[in-house]
């Protein structure tokens, strides 16, 4: 699904209502009807609601909630925040409609507001500002999310928490965003919801399907897609049924600086368990009994000269993929290994972890990393190799901006990784769960990337077929060991049960 901008979806509500020939006011009341059944299943009617309204359609959206709550049984007190007398049309409608179920349901608020004393089990929505909010919150509007954010409550969000930009935060004002328990948004994630610093005030997310028109959302068009089984499942080529070894291709990982060979060993089972046909593991020479013991199916490729730590590998024709990174330090001849390997590497490229902090302190290296290379940094090393700000949008525009100028693939890890393309698109991923924020984890996900580079995937589609993988088997892992006790082995494990769930094996 694509994940618009507000402008975008301001014109996708306009030619919904065009197109269909219903009016803005029955397009909102088909807003809230799915707003008031998602509340209606989660709340009885014994918790008590206090509605916060503000001036636009997000405020008309709370004022229909509100009426079909009162109607449906709920005790609501409902505030309209109309300070300065320009309220929407839909929303002054809305407000007529409350009003005519009799008297007290509604207090407008048109200048000071004395905040109510509200106990510890009321519901509080926000209807505060949705898509069109159009800068930081000050002054009573900012009290008032100080407010609610100070009281305990639950908070259920309408479209958006109120306060937060759909795309850009970075020059937010943090203390004035909404803090909710849950946001229900309509159709579409907002970019913003993929940055993990906002968790906070997204907090659950459910998107309801309110029937904007789909020929208007598929025309629209965006950089940003927010990826799911359906379209992965379509990236897969058929594993040809008389394949041999040779036919699904040599991966070759560069891993594991002594004292790390777990790195090498769990990206090379990665690597294993996601269909290349061999997998050859370049290490020192101290390693080799730990791998060879762990990891009895990989070629160790032994790294003689040097005990402890990598060197260069004198060809690459015996390979049709590498990954180096995993565990291998940052010492200067590993340091100086890398570069030599990176100006020779002539096949498909992944590089992770150390390879980007070695590059971090050598950032012109970045000028001749071969064409379409898959980077992996998670955020800090994205922050080391970029010198990057350190809020989500920013990151991503410097990723972009890096994808671009470079020809790279840049894989900004996260909660929702973000894969970013050389031509600008980017794909948000949707499987992945806090279990998997464990040590090894980004060796698993390079392990497979090199895997399915070395089967002929298009690095491209390696990414986004790779980083969906691995987050389903995070997740499956979690389904059996829950998230406190994934370790990145139990990632490793269940990559087997992801394949096949995803492909209906
Ligand atoms: N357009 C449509 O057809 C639909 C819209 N819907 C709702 O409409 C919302 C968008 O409505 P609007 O475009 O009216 O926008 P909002 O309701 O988000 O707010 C817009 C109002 O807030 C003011 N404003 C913006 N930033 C402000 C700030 N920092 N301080 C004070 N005032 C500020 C604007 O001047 C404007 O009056 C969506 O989030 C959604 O909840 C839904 O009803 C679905 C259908
Ligand atoms: N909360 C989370 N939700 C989803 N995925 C996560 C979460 N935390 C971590 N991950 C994933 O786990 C991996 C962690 O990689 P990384 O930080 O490089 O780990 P390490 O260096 O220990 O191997 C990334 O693919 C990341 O997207
Ligand atoms: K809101």
């Amino acid at each position: 699904m694509i994940i618009p901008t507000a402008k975008q979806i301001k014109e996708i509500d306009a030619f919904t209502i065009s197109d269909e020939g219903i009016s803005s006011i029955d397009l909102m009341e088909r807003a809230a009807y799915s707003l008031t059944d998602a509340i209606t299943s989660q709340w009885s009617t014994s918790t008590p609601i206090v509605v916060f309204a503000g001036p636009g359609n997000n405020g008309g959206d709370a004022l229909a909630v509100a009426r079909m709550l009162i109607c449906g049984g709920y005790a609501v007190k409902t505030y309209l925040f109309n300070i300065a007398s320009r309220i929407s049309a839909d929303c002054k409608e809305e407000a007529e409609r409350l009003k005519s179920l009799g008297e007290g349901h509604l207090t407008e608020i048109t200048s000071t507001f004395e905040p109510p004393e509200l106990s510890a089990d009321t519901l509080i929505i926000d209807g505060l500002f949705g898509t069109g909010l159009s800068r930081p919150l000050e002054g009573g509007f900012a009290t008032l999310v100080r407010f609610i954010n100070s009281t305990g409550c639950t908070v259920v969000s309408i479209d958006v928490p109120s306060g937060l930009m759909c795309e850009d935060n970075s020059s937010n004002n943090l203390e004035s965003i909404v803090r909710a328990s849950l946001t229900l948004t309509f159709q579409f994630r907002k970019l913003a919801f993929m940055f993990d610093e906002n968790e906070m005030y997204v907090g659950k997310l459910k998107v309801l399907d309110i029937q904007l028109s789909s020929s208007k959302i598929n025309s629209t068009s965006t950089p940003y897609e927010y990826i799911e089984a359906d379209y992965i499942r379509e990236l897969f080529k058929p594993r040809v049924n008389s394949g041999n070894k040779g036919t699904f291709g040599t991966a070759m990982i560069v891993a594991g600086q002594y004292g790390m060979a777990g790195a090498a060993l769990l990206a090379g089972s990665a690597c294993l368990r996601s269909g290349c046909g061999k997998v050859m593991v370049h290490t020192p020479l101290l390693n080799n009994n730990i791998i060879q013991i762990g990891l009895p199916e990989a070629i160790i490729h032994h790294d003689y000269n040097e005990k402890r730590f990598c060197n260069p590998i004198s060809s690459d024709t015996r390979f049709d993929a590498i990954c180096i990174g995993p565990g291998i330090g940052t010492h200067t001849d590993t340091s100086r290994a890398l570069y030599d390997q990176i100006r020779r590497t002539r096949c498909p490229l992944v590089l992770d972890a150390d390879a980007l902090n070695i590059i971090a302190r050598n950032k012109e290296w970045l000028d001749f990393l071969p064409a379409k290379t898959i980077i992996t940094p998670h955020p800090l090393e994205f922050q080391r190799l970029t010198d990057c700000k350190n809020d989500g949008y920013s990151r991503l525009k410097v990723a972009q901006e890096l994808s671009e100028s470079h020809e790279l693939i840049v894989i900004l890890k996260g909660h929702h990784t973000a894969i970013c393309l050389p031509d600008g698109r980017v794909y948000f991923n949707s499987t992945g769960n806090s279990g998997m924020a464990t040590a090894g984890s980004g060796d698993v996900l390079s392990g497979i990337i090199v895997s399915l580079l070395a089967q002929h995937y298009q690095p491209s589609v390696a990414a986004l077929i790779a980083v969906f993988l691995h987050g389903k088997a995070g997740d499956l892992a979690s389904s059996t060991l829950g998230e406190y006790s994934i370790t990145a082995s139990d990632i490793v494990n269940n990559i087997s049960n992801s394949f096949r769930d995803l492909l209906n094996m």
